[in-house]
């Protein structure tokens, strides 16, 4: 694994975090760093792969490993971010997808599968500050989260219509549990990008703000209104009312791998994985 844990911005030597703390490899080999704070508990997850943060297989993992400490360790709060200064996250990396080897790329949708049951399922309580653009899986991770805050100018959306390509339904229900079902519907049917100041106006971020220090700190705002509940009536609320979108994708987990597959390796699609990603390199010349 090649994420890493740290807490108080110092590696923990008390024996009750030991076995918590994940050794590094080289440092510039995280994918996704952990900072804990120890006086809140609030977890600051970082994603860290330049340039654009694509989810590849490994990202995937070292996410699903980190959110997994994080709920061990019983942290207050998970916050998902990005190193970038201008990128969030460029969703799922499209490289995984083009020609594929077949065995990865089963590996990589249930890496996938497995980042989202995580997260959109989690007991502690996560937030999104979306410091970047946030395209299609940059959208659907931050969606999962309970809480969104994004810097101006950038932009997010579920775009896979505009790709050719055809957002799987739990993709759908992250959407249609934060916005109201005809504005999803309109959305993930245009493949619509909205702008910060769009999403705010629609609900699919709650708040903007200026700098990222500003929307680490309105996160953890979010988490202190839990102050008076109880942990575990906030989470068994969260998992009822999450429970069914858990369930659906749970029952037909395997199936759903077997889909994705399927449809990736159409000679249609993969055309148009391929035009796409031309353009987008054709875009950075
Ligand atoms: C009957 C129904 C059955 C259904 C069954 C279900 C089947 C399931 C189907 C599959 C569903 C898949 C769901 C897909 C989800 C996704 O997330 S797809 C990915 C979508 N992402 C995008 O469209 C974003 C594309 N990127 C951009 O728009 C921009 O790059 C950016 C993020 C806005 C950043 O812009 P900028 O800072 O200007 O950087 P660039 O110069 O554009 O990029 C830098 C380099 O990064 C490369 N790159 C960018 N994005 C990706 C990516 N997603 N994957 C791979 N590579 C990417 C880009 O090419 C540049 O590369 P270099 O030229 O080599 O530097």
């Amino acid at each position: 694994m090649q994420s890493a844990l740290i807490v108080g911005k110092k590696i923990c030597s008390s024996l009750l975090l030991r076995n918590w703390v994940r050794p590094l490899s080289a440092a510039s080999d995280k994918l996704t760093n952990v900072e804990v704070n120890d006086k809140t508990g609030f977890a600051k997850l970082t994603m860290n792969r330049p340039p654009v943060n694509g989810l590849n297989l490994d990202l995937l993992r070292d996410l699903h490993q980190s959110i997994q400490d994080i709920e061990k360790n019983k942290c207050r709060g998970l916050i998902l971010t990005s190193a970038s200064n201008t990128i969030f996250s460029a969703g799922l990396d499209i490289m995984e997808m083009y020609k594929p080897d077949q065995e990865r790329l089963k590996q990589f949708w249930t890496a996938l599968q497995d980042v989202w049951l995580a997260l959109y399922g989690s007991a502690v309580p996560t937030a999104a500050a979306i410091n970047g653009h946030s395209p299609a899986g940059g959208c659907l991770l931050a969606a999962s989260c309970e809480y969104r805050v994004m810097l101006p100018k950038y932009t997010i959306g579920l775009n896979e219509t505009q790709l050719g390509i055809v957002a799987p339904k739990w993709f759908m229900s992250t959407f249609r549990n934060v916005l109201p079902r005809r504005i999803a519907e309109q959305a993930l049917t245009q493949g619509k990008m909205f702008t910060s100041d769009e999403a705010l106006k629609i609900g699919l971020v709650d708040e903007l703000a200026a700098t990222k220090e500003e929307a680490l700190l309105k996160c953890e705002k979010f988490f202190a209104s839990f102050a008076k509940t109880d942990p575990i009536a906030r989470y068994l609320t969260k998992k009822q009312l999450r429970h069914n979108d858990i369930k659906e994708l749970l029952d037909e987990k395997v199936q759903d791998v077997e889909n994705f597959v399927l449809f990736v390796n159409q000679p249609s699609v993969q055309k148009g994985l391929g035009l796409y990603l031309e353009s987008l390199k054709k875009k950075a010349k």
